[in-house]
């Protein structure tokens, strides 16, 4: 029974942090992880190259049960995501994916259509499962839950500092404009909103190193991580 696979959930708005918390805590714990974004903008991705138009939510229902998404872990620990085959990691962590990903994550079908594999994550030992709905709709069982948050000025810096070492062109005011934009939407859709569950432990990682904010998810799961 998967419901007896422990899951730590991990939620929050752009560049709070989730991604790289999730990833260290799962690391820590020995357990597996999702990155539930990932799979959202792998079908904007798969979107873009099939030229559907974003305003067609039917193409896009089809395109999100139709587009085959690999997660590959690297020997140094690196995480590639093949999208239909093609590795498109570099292209998914674009902020023109992440708006994609934001817009077609509006269309309730296109959520139904990704949730059984998001749910499939759930594999012993346990998971750590990080995105928007996770501890509200795709694992509400979870025995642990977690919100992170953070200024958006912060998260901005944040994924300004990220992109740019990625070598990606972007500006700081463009960057926050973006974000402020994506959170809005994501937390005022009617379906599966960005919001925590009420029995979330809410983070806020303004300030706060990574070590200290994976410190503080560790201490909630008492003798594990160690
Ligand atoms: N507490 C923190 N303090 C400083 N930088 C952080 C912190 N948490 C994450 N980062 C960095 O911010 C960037 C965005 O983090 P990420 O995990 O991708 O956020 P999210 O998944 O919520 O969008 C990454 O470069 C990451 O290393
Ligand atoms: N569980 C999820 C994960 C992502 N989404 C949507 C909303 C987000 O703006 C986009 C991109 O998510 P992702 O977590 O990859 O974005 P960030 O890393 O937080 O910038 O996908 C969602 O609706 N539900």
């Amino acid at each position: 029974m998967t419901d007896d696979v422990p899951v730590l959930t991990i939620d929050g708005p752009s560049g709070s942090g989730k991604g790289t918390i999730s990833r260290a805590v799962a690391h820590r714990l020995g357990w597996h992880y999702l990155d539930s974004g990932a799979l959202y903008r792998a079908v904007g991705v798969a979107a873009a190259w099939a030229d559907l138009d974003l305003d067609d939510p039917g193409a896009l229902v089809r395109c999100a049960f139709d587009t085959e998404i690999d997660f590959r872990e690297t020997p140094d620990g690196d995480l590639r995501v093949l999208v239909n085959g093609h590795d498109a990691t570099d292209e998914l962590r674009t902020e023109t994916a992440g708006a994609a990903a934001s817009a077609i994550a509006a269309i309730p079908a296109v959520r139904t259509a990704l949730r059984d594999r998001q749910r499939a994550f759930r594999r012993l030992p346990g998971l750590v499962a990080d995105g928007r709905d996770m501890g509200t709709v795709i694992f509400p069982d979870a025995a642990w839950k977690v919100f992170l948050t953070a200024s958006a000025e912060e998260r901005a810096e944040r994924r300004y500092n990220q992109l740019k070492n990625k070598g990606v062109s972007v500006t700081l005011a463009g960057l926050l404009r973006e974000i402020l934009a994506r959170d809005a939407r994501d937390a005022s859709r009617a379906v599966a909103p960005l919001r925590p569950a009420p029995e979330a432990v809410c983070i806020d990682t303004t300030g706060l190193g990574i070590d200290e904010v994976v410190d503080s998810v560790l201490a909630l799961l008492p003798g594990r991580g160690v």
